[in-house]
């Protein structure tokens, strides 16, 4: 299958390893990795590894491209960014032996108007003459933009009938929701700013996904981390727990489980199966830098200590009854 994977705001992750992070002191590290990244390009790395075709477009420094380009061309993903002056921001990771990771992600390059139609268009004449099975949507818009810039993004591109999913927060997610995005795939916290509710047990996780579902979000995923993913579509709420496993830097988890959930729906995989598949993977992925590796030589082990059911109670009192 085809998929466009688009980046507003991509960044290059500087994977920084630590014993402990200790505040306002020298901090040696243990390893120090740079890799081009960003939602849709992590997206883009897993659906590769299951088989598909995959475009990756957004805007690029002109200034530092030289890490993406080489990356998508050892992941095998067809480059149609748009290069944009300057460099690519830098997010600083830093993940300490205990699983903790601390995030300090840039603001990216600023981008106007003129150039967010830019892009818009750049999409759309490849759409024009190529339709490909899937859209997807990764992270913050850049800095120079308003929210309701990825609200016409989405409405753009739906137009072209493709299924269009979205993995973003705050107020870009709600205005994805609000314009038509098919799927969606906040965690615990962004579902609740979008509830504009605290979620305080899995009862309310679940009722809040069941909202969100009901506003017209055909594949609605939320993760969780060790708590498992919950998936709310026309299958009903299903419910994936994940194996436990050692956690060294869980920064590309959610990026893994939505691109391995994007790959279930496209490949019709049953919804047991799919789930499975996409919450192991995630699992794997939190063990090292970078998304979840179907070759690592235990992931049948992985696959067989995930546990997925279908949450039918839910589905009787919630939106889809
Ligand atoms: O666009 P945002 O929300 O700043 O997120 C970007 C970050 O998200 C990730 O894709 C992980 O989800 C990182 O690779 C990247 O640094």
């Amino acid at each position: 299958m085809r998929v466009m994977t688009i980046s507003p705001n991509p960044a290059l992750d500087l994977s920084i390893s630590l014993d402990s992070l200790r505040l306002a002191e020298l901090n040696r590290a243990q390893s120090i990795e740079l890799q081009a990244a960003g939602k849709g390009v992590n997206t883009a790395r897993v659906l590769v590894s299951l088989g598909h075709q995959v475009t990756v477009t957004g805007f690029l420094g002109a200034d530092n491209d030289a890490a993406f380009v080489r990356a998508f061309s050892d992941m095998g993903a067809e480059d149609y960014f748009l290069r944009i002056p300057g460099a690519t921001r830098i997010n600083t990771k830093l993940s300490e032996a205990n699983g903790n990771v601390t995030d300090i992600n840039a603001p990216g390059l600023e981008v106007d108007e003129h150039s967010w139609r830019r892009l818009i268009e750049h999409i759309e004449a490849r759409l024009a003459y190529e339709r490909p099975d899937a859209l997807m949507i990764g992270g913050s818009l850049p800095p120079g933009l308003p929210p309701s810039a990825m609200g016409s993004m989405v409405k753009r591109l739906r137009a072209y009938g493709v299924p269009l999913w979205v993995d973003t927060s705050g107020a870009a997610l709600n205005a994805a929701v609000s314009a038509g995005a098919n799927a969606v795939k906040p965690n615990r916290e962004e579902l609740a700013e979008w509830a504009g509710q605290p979620i305080a047990d899995e009862d309310a996780l679940h009722q809040a996904a069941l909202s969100l579902y009901g506003q017209g979000i055909e594949e609605t995923v939320v993760s969780d981390g060790a708590r498992g993913v919950t998936w709310v579509s026309a299958r009903g709420v299903w419910q994936a727990l994940p194996p436990k496993v050692a956690v060294a830097n869980t920064v590309c988890a959610g990026d893994t489980l939505f691109a391995a959930m994007l790959h279930a729906v496209l490949s019709g995989m049953n919804p047991d199966e799919g789930l499975r598949l996409a919450t192991a993977l995630s699992a794997e992925a939190v063990r090292h830098v970078g998304v979840g590796d179907m070759t690592a030589s235990d992931f049948s082990d992985l696959l067989d200590d995930t546990r997925v059911r279908r949450l039918n109670d839910v589905v009787a009192g919630g939106a889809l009854a």
